[in-house]
């Protein structure tokens, strides 16, 4: 049995579950997202230039891919400090950092972060999608992956002893490449040495979450401690979704204050708002899934921040779940998902 097993692994060391309360299972609190500038539009360039300001907030809500200095949240430790006591002042307890190798994790920040805040932090272990893949992580067998996700678990990753309490969020594209492949099988194997949580980014395409499930599970994975991310954008059409459902793995809508009419990174998609995300909520409980889902914001630009003039870290706390309530979701099921779900996934078995 794991020394962890019955604990929740946070950036300060093991926990008791119920010490978690409510957890957003999503979000970065210091990455850069470098690896996925879009080059703005034709007419746009001089927003692309133009310091974050308040007269091109809303540019930047549009287009936060087409900026390059949105996309270093890491240089904003002071004012994600400032976030987080926001956030526990409106009642939350824990944040789950999905910052993996390739999108700049910071260790050190986040033991920081959560002495200054008493906020519990949660890291991420593992690597994030093939374009951040380093020659040494693509040349490396399943067998190695699979003992650099376990040591940062186990011993603490990045040359520190601070160590990860989930695997993931691990990056995934469309189609699966057969590096993000070879990922995919080292996390199922590290997750049967450790019993721990996993967490999946998946592609944009929505064969993409069930596809993954497929290859965990011949990997040996437990689908059942496995969060797929962001499905908030990848399958809209209800019966599929509920297909998915049946899978098996917590279902996460981690994009809560995303308003966007062109996703650049698939134009054929339509960015749902948070009302619509609410109504597909109260669809999965009425379907009997309010066990298995999981939510969040997924903030990782700049232009997210209340510094900024986005929605921060507590928008979920303080405007999602009374939109919740007022659309027939129960205290109880608002609990679920904001508490139980969260500690269930998160505690090592
Ligand atoms: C950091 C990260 O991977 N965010 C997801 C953005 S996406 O547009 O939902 O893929």
């Amino acid at each position: 049995m794991s020394p962890l097993s019955g604990k929740v692994q946070t950036v300060l060391g093991p926990v008791d579950p119920d010490q978690l309360g409510r957890t957003m299972t999503h979000e970065h609190l210091t990455m850069s997202f470098e690896c996925c500038f879009v080059p703005p539009a034709p007419g746009h360039e001089d927003n692309s230039l133009a310091p974050i300001q308040l007269k091109n907030a809303h540019w930047l809500q549009q287009n936060p891919y087409s900026h390059r200095e949105n996309l270093l949240l890491c240089q904003e430790i002071e004012a994600v400090r400032d976030e987080l006591v926001c956030f526990k002042k409106a009642g939350g307890g824990t944040i789950v950092e999905n910052t993996t190798t390739g999108i700049t994790r910071n260790l050190p920040a986040l033991r920081q972060l959560a002495k200054d805040t008493g906020v519990n932090i949660v890291a991420g272990a593992g690597y994030y999608v093939d374009v951040t893949h380093s020659d040494e992580t693509r040349k490396m067998t399943v067998e190695k992956l699979t003992d650099v996700i376990v040591s940062e678990v186990s011993h603490g990753a990045d040359g520190t002893d601070i160590r990860c309490g989930v695997i993931g969020e691990i990056g995934t594209g469309w189609p699966i490449t057969e590096s993000e492949k070879k990922v995919l099988r080292a996390t199922a194997h590290a997750q049967t040495q450790l019993g721990c949580p996993v967490i999946i980014h998946p592609g944009r395409n929505r064969a993409a979450p069930g596809e993954i499930v497929r290859i965990l599970q011949e990997a040996g994975g437990d689908i059942s401690k496995t969060v797929m991310s962001h499905l908030d954008r990848t399958i809209f059409d209800h019966s599929e979704l509920v297909e998915f459902a049946k899978l098996g793995s917590y279902l996460e809508y981690d994009l809560f204050g995303t308003e966007m009419l062109d996703y650049p990174f698939n134009l054929g998609i339509d960015m749902p708002s948070d009302s619509q995300r609410v109504q597909t909520l109260a669809f999965l409980i009425k379907e009997g899934y309010e066990d298995r889902i999981v939510i969040a914001h997924d903030i990782h630009t700049k232009n997210r921040l209340t510094k900024y003039g986005g929605h921060g870290y507590s928008h979920i706390l303080k405007n999602i779940v009374p939109k919740m309530l007022s659309r027939g979701i129960s205290q109880k099921q608002v609990d679920k998902i904001l508490i139980d779900n969260p500690k269930q996934w998160l505690t090592f078995k």
